[in-house]
């Protein structure tokens, strides 16, 4: 029998992906199993901390004594075996702590929350015992809450041994309940009681009728039973005070979506293309292939999705979709749930920890059996998995940006094999990685060349916003723009305009001596917020008010600089007054259900413009919208990043994609300083294929990826010294360890050098064979562990998303 547990600890400044290994008192033997998360003691001292149980052993070559577990934090497994072999498998691929990676498969709400209390251990003076410990010996040590003079004391107490620490785990998850109703009497009974009423009760009369309505072991809603009676709470609590009923408290759900108004639909017959598509995905059932679905914007990808998933439902399987960002594209989410009703369970960003925990509980109980989500929807606790689909595929929102640094591209490939289910990743712009992984067979390719209908794409007009300036007034729209928006109003259709503010922010600057107004923290300049009317930093969140005289040369020809959208709406405004416009940016989003609320309006042409920043370039589909604006093209062609050109011409198409989807025709306006780039050009007229082919020759010769696999690291350090010594010892011991094909740029100071006072170092690898490096970097990460407690941290990000 197994007696030993394997444990992956949760000590963030001590990581490892080594388990440790605790003893299983008696009464939990047999009741313990992988996946739960226990209570276990670490290091000296009282200190325990969370874990997660990843296996058992029966034997252990620890010398010593080996301690036992504490206690158990689940009473099920939160995650199956599937999620505890994935979390080994991506761990080691993304170069991240295992126990980073459990956590991010978990809900927010379930993660381990510590509760410090201090006990008196000692005599300690009368009035300490008073003012810090209310008479009592134990108390709940909450810095946060604390005065720095009852810590300073406390420390003290503690130096002299008169008070101890302990640490208690806490669950932050709660199960939401609500009052239910249930019978207590047997139908005869019933009728007993209802003899003894006088004549007026007849409310009580209609309670018991109600009543002998319900089985014996019915728990109802006491807001329903209100519903349904239409009794007030005081005859129920009168029941219940007779002993008719008891009031119970029931769990219930937070439903994300109760607020939405969704029309169920039925499948659409499907277009030529669509049902080769749809038949390949279909055959492919009970297979781990991944497919490649480039289907032009408009050409009806949803509905192959929604069939494809309607295909492996019917076999009693499961299904995950993943969109690039949920709360932006609040009508796909409506579009599955309007097909599968409540089997379907969303999973984003914008839920809150309540949502999100109730969500995943009725995936994880097998109660939904199709999640649509974000990024970490990737790890949904569904079993027998289908189908897996990943819309938008291109998008950077996929790879997360922070530790674990995953891709949800990989994970996704993983569950598809494991599951043998086919996963299919759709774009109209893919990857140039996917695109060229097709090309080689690895991927299958599924084409739909065309619109539904063949309805034809957008035409796309390039202005040439050098020429605007020297034939008018600064603005934000050239004269052919301003005249196709009136154009639309005066026909009643619907244009969308987007500025473009991918690496571009707002910020102030004094005219006179040119100083720009820093963070005190970080070497990047503060952003000037109107919502809030204050300067902000974005890296480490410093906020200070807006300047109105140079704090360098007291002028007061302080500018504020960069087109913001509320400037460019008021800009707007004043030169068409009747013009109804609606503004999306993450000011006027911030709220729950913003998105979904200001869409429906546009939908319902309470608006005749939507304006808004790129989170309005992906899935819209409003048949009226026949003319799309683009302000300003060339924000995300001018960053210093070999991504460049590829970003731009994905969301110059996604955003045309927009324009003319049903039966009218479309237009687009692409302002641009770079009239000639190509990126630019091959966008205006729709060539994805001869994009993937021109930019696969300037990564080729640039030596870039795909041809080439790239990883970073970064070292930082509160002293700029000791980061840049860690890099050049890395970069030396690196060379060593590098083929002859592979390439080191830097040691070098990373673009924004300091952040939050911190000193940031890196090097960037490229290189051609995918295993070269990675036990060395795996070694290398280990390695740095010791030397976090120097204050030193290192991190490995594979596939980056830039250089800088
Ligand atoms: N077989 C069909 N018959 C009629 N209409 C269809 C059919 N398939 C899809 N449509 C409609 O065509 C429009 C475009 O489809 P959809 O939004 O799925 O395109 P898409 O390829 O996902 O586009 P994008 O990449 O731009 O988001 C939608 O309004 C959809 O309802
Ligand atoms: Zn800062
Ligand atoms: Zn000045």
């Amino acid at each position: 029998m197994e007696e030993l547990a394997q444990v992956v600890v949760d000590v963030p400044t001590m990581q490892t992906n080594q388990p440790y290994t605790y003893a299983i008192p008696a009464e939990f033997r047999e009741r313990l199993t992988p996946g739960m998360r226990v209570v276990v003691p670490f290091g000296k001292g009282s200190r325990v901390i969370q874990g997660f149980v990843v296996g058992f052993i029966n034997q252990s070559d620890y010398e010593g004594e080996l301690k036992a577990i504490t206690s158990i934090v689940d009473l099920y497994p939160v995650l199956n075996d599937e999620l505890l072999d994935l979390s080994a498998w991506l761990a080691q691929l993304s170069f991240a702590f295992r126990i980073s990676v459990l956590q991010t498969m978990l809900p927010n709400v379930m993660r381990a929350k510590y509760t410090k209390y201090v006990r008196v251990i000692d005599e300690i003076d009368e009035d300490v015992l008073f003012s810090i410990f209310h008479g009592q010996d134990e108390i709940e040590f909450d810095e946060a809450q604390m005065e720095p003079a009852t810590v300073s004391k406390l420390l003290d107490l503690r130096k002299h041994n008169q008070v101890e620490v302990s640490y208690q785990v806490g669950n932050r998850a709660r199960v939401k309940t609500t009052l239910g109703i249930q019978p207590l009497l047997e139908f005869e009974a019933y009728e007993e009681e209802r003899a003894g009423l006088t004549k007026t009760a007849a409310k009580q009369s209609t309670l018991i009728s109600y009543l002998q309505t319900l089985k014996p072991t019915d728990v109802i809603a006491k807001k329903t039973v209100s519903e349904v009676t239409g009794l007030s709470d005081a005859i129920i609590t009168t029941g219940e005070k007779k002993g008719w009923l008891a009031k119970v408290p029931m769990e219930t759900y937070r439903d994300p979506m109760k607020d939405y108004d969704i029309q169920a639909t039925t499948p659409l017959e499907l277009q030529a293309t669509q049902a080769e598509a749809l038949a390949a995905i279909n055959a492919a059932d009970g297979t781990a292939k991944t497919f490649l679905l480039e289907g032009v914007t408009g050409s009806g990808k949803t509905e192959v999705y929604l069939q494809a998933i309607a295909n492996v439902l019917a076999e009693g399987k499961t299904a995950l979709m993943l969109v690039p960002e949920i709360s932006l594209t609040p009508q796909m989410m409506r579009r599955v749930r309007g097909r599968f009703g409540a089997a379907v369970a969303v999973l984003h960003s914008g839920l809150s920890d309540g949502e999100r925990f109730d969500e995943w509980r009725r995936i994880e109980r097998g109660e939904a059996r199709v999640v649509v989500g974000a990024r970490s929807a990737v790890f949904a606790p569904l079993e027998n998995i289908g189908l897996i689909i990943m819309d938008e595929e291109h998008e950077t929102t996929y790879k997360q940006d922070e530790n674990p640094r995953y891709h949800a591209r990989d994970v996704a490939a993983w569950r598809s094999a494991y599951h043998n289910a086919p996963l299919v990743l759709g774009s109209a712009t893919p990857s140039l990685e996917s695109r060229a992984r097709a090309e080689k067979g690895v991927y299958e390719l599924l084409l739909m060349p065309n619109r539904i209908n063949n309805h034809p794409m957008p035409t796309v007009q390039v202005v040439d916003m050098r020429q605007e300036i020297i034939n008018g007034p600064e603005s934000n729209f050239s004269t052919d723009l301003l005249a196709a928006i009136q154009d639309r109003i005066s026909k009643g259709e619907q244009s969308v305009l987007m500025l473009n503010r991918r690496g571009f922010s707002s910020f102030v600057m004094c005219r006179d001596c040119g100083f720009v107004l820093e963070c005190p923290n970080c070497d990047i300049g503060l952003t000037l917020h109107m919502d809030t009317k204050s300067m902000k930093c974005h890296y480490c969140g410093h906020e200070e008010a807006i300047p109105h005289q140079c704090p360098n040369c007291q002028s007061n020809a302080i500018r504020y600089y960069g087109t913001g959208t509320q400037k460019v709406e008021q800009e707007l405004q004043e030169l068409i007054p009747g013009a109804k416009i609606v503004r999306m940016d993450a000011d006027t989003t911030r709220k729950k259900g913003a998105h979904d609320k200001m869409l429906t309006a546009f939908g319902n042409h309470e608006y005749d413009i939507l304006l808004g920043t790129q989170m309005i370039a992906k899935g819209l589909d409003f048949p009226d919208v026949t003319l799309v604006g683009v302000l300003n093209a060339d924000t995300s062609l001018g960053l210093p990043d070999f991504h460049a050109a590829e970003r731009t011409f994905q969301l110059l198409t996604q955003v045309s994609g927009r324009a003319g989807r049903a039966d009218k025709l479309g237009e687009v306006f692409v302002q641009t300083f770079n009239p000639e780039h190509y990126a630019i050009k091959l966008a205006q007229m729709h060539d994805y294929e001869r994009f993937f082919r021109t930019e696969m020759q300037m990564r080729h010769a640039a030596k870039y990826p795909p041809y080439y696999f790239t990883i970073k690291i970064q070292a930082s350090h509160a002293e700029e010294r000791e980061a840049a010594l860690k890099m050049s010892q890395v970069g030396r011991w690196l060379k060593n360890q590098l083929g002859t094909d592979a390439i080191m740029l830097g040691p070098t100071p990373r673009s924004i050098a300091r952040i939050n006072n911190r000193y940031y170092y890196q090097i960037v690898l490229k290189y051609r064979q995918p295993e070269e490096l990675d036990a060395a970097l795996s070694e290398l990460l280990e390695r740095a562990q010791s030397e976090a407690k120097h204050g030193l941290q290192l991190s490995i990000d594979r596939e980056p998303l830039s250089f800088m």
